[in-house]
């Protein structure tokens, strides 16, 4: 296995600073993935903590309670282990895809949409809150990019402005049981893993992690799974966080709308190396239950997402277009004349859940 990568650290503090534009433009093309430091974006140590409490008091309901609201081809709500098969070429066993998630879609005049079971209805504003924080920090990232491509730093802005209509935004808390978990007893390192090899659908992604529980690889160019630190050694210099920094990745949407300028980045969530072993032989690694929120980014459903973004760098770069938007069969941009961000997402979401509407 590949020693874990070392991914840039970016600032966000000045969101219209062009060389940082720079900076992440590069991180987004070689790797896909960066992370940007919890100071200088939107949120505080305690706004992340209290969400994580939030995530842990959902998962540890009964499931009687969680049922009410079990997800539904809508995308939002709750879904057990093993509903969502992301790599279904190569997963095979039970104990895929162990993990448990929370989908938020969108909010109208300041409600969910979708049934909460009642744990949660008395913090459905920290929901709203915390997904008001990501959108803004996205926001931050969004232009940062921009000027990177060397368009309006507004550009993916206002074509994902939540308040001009529907996205596809999701906030998602998830939960992956430890390997020692009653559930995971029967686990075979070779073809168990908590989340099998992805792309993620939309333009890009927010990812919060805890101290002591890793779990995230990233796909390599030379083909090897390389571990993503949660908390990277470089954050120990320089700006101090208080929070592990917030880790970005690119999407297909961003990929196939830069015409694959922009790398998404296949990933996946495993059992770290350190709990890979027999129970008992490694008596000081003590097996962690994995939690992460995610937050999905998307534009405006009726946004277009051809002809692509119109920089002089996703022009020059020529990249043949025939598998961007890998898992969703968009297909070569140059055989669409349009494509919204809504007809590319069900594509995806027909791929991954094909099973869901007959549950
Ligand atoms: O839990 C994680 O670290 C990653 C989850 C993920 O990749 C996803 O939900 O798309
Ligand atoms: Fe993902």
């Amino acid at each position: 296995m590949a020693s874990p990568i070392q991914l840039p650290i970016i600032d966000i503090s000045d969101p219209l600073n062009p060389a940082v534009g720079k900076d992440m433009l590069d991180a987004a093309i070689k790797y896909g993935f960066f992370y940007v430091h919890g100071k200088g974006s939107d949120f505080s140590a305690a706004e992340v903590d209290s969400t994580f409490d939030l995530s842990k008091k959902f998962f540890a309901l009964p499931n009687e309670e969680k049922e009410k609201c079990r997800i539904r081809t809508d995308n939002r709500g709750w879904s057990g282990m093993h509903s969502e098969i992301l790599d279904p070429e190569h997963q095979r066993n039970q104990l895929n895809e162990e993990k448990r998630a929370l989908n938020f879609g969108e909010f109208k005049n300041g409600k969910l949409q979708q049934p909460l079971p009642p744990a949660l209805e008395p913090h459905e504003g920290d929901i709203k809150h915390f997904t008001n924080l990501c959108n803004k920090t996205a926001a931050r990232v969004m232009r940062l990019l921009a000027l990177g491509l060397e368009i309006d730093p507004e550009f993916f802005v206002t074509r994902h402005d939540a308040s001009r209509g529907s996205t596809g935004c999701i906030l998602r808390f998830l939960y992956y049981p430890s390997i020692n978990s009653p559930a995971s007893s029967s686990y075979q390192h070779d073809i168990d893993v908590r989340a099998g090899a992805h792309s993620d659908y939309g333009t890009i992604t927010l990812l919060f992690q805890r101290p002591g529980q890793p779990g995230l690889e990233i796909l390599t160019a030379d083909g090897s799974w390389a571990p993503v630190p949660v908390w990277p050694e470089a954050a120990a210099g320089g700006i101090k966080d208080d929070f592990p920094p917030i880790l970005i990745n690119i999407g297909d949407m961003l990929s196939f709308w830069t015409n694959g300028l922009l790398k998404s980045t296949i990933h996946r969530v495993v059992f770290p190396l350190a709990e890979r072993s027999p129970a008992g032989t490694e008596a000081d690694t003590k097996p962690q239950d994995r939690y992460s929120v995610v937050f999905f980014c998307h534009p405006l459903n009726d946004c277009n997402l051809v002809p692509p973004v119109p920089s002089p760098l996703v022009a020059a770069a020529g990249v043949e277009a025939s598998r961007v938007g890998f898992g969703g069969g968009a297909g070569s941009l140059k055989e669409r004349s349009s494509m919204t961000a809504k007809e590319y997402l069900d594509l995806r979401l027909s791929a991954t859940y094909g099973e869901r509407e007959k549950v």
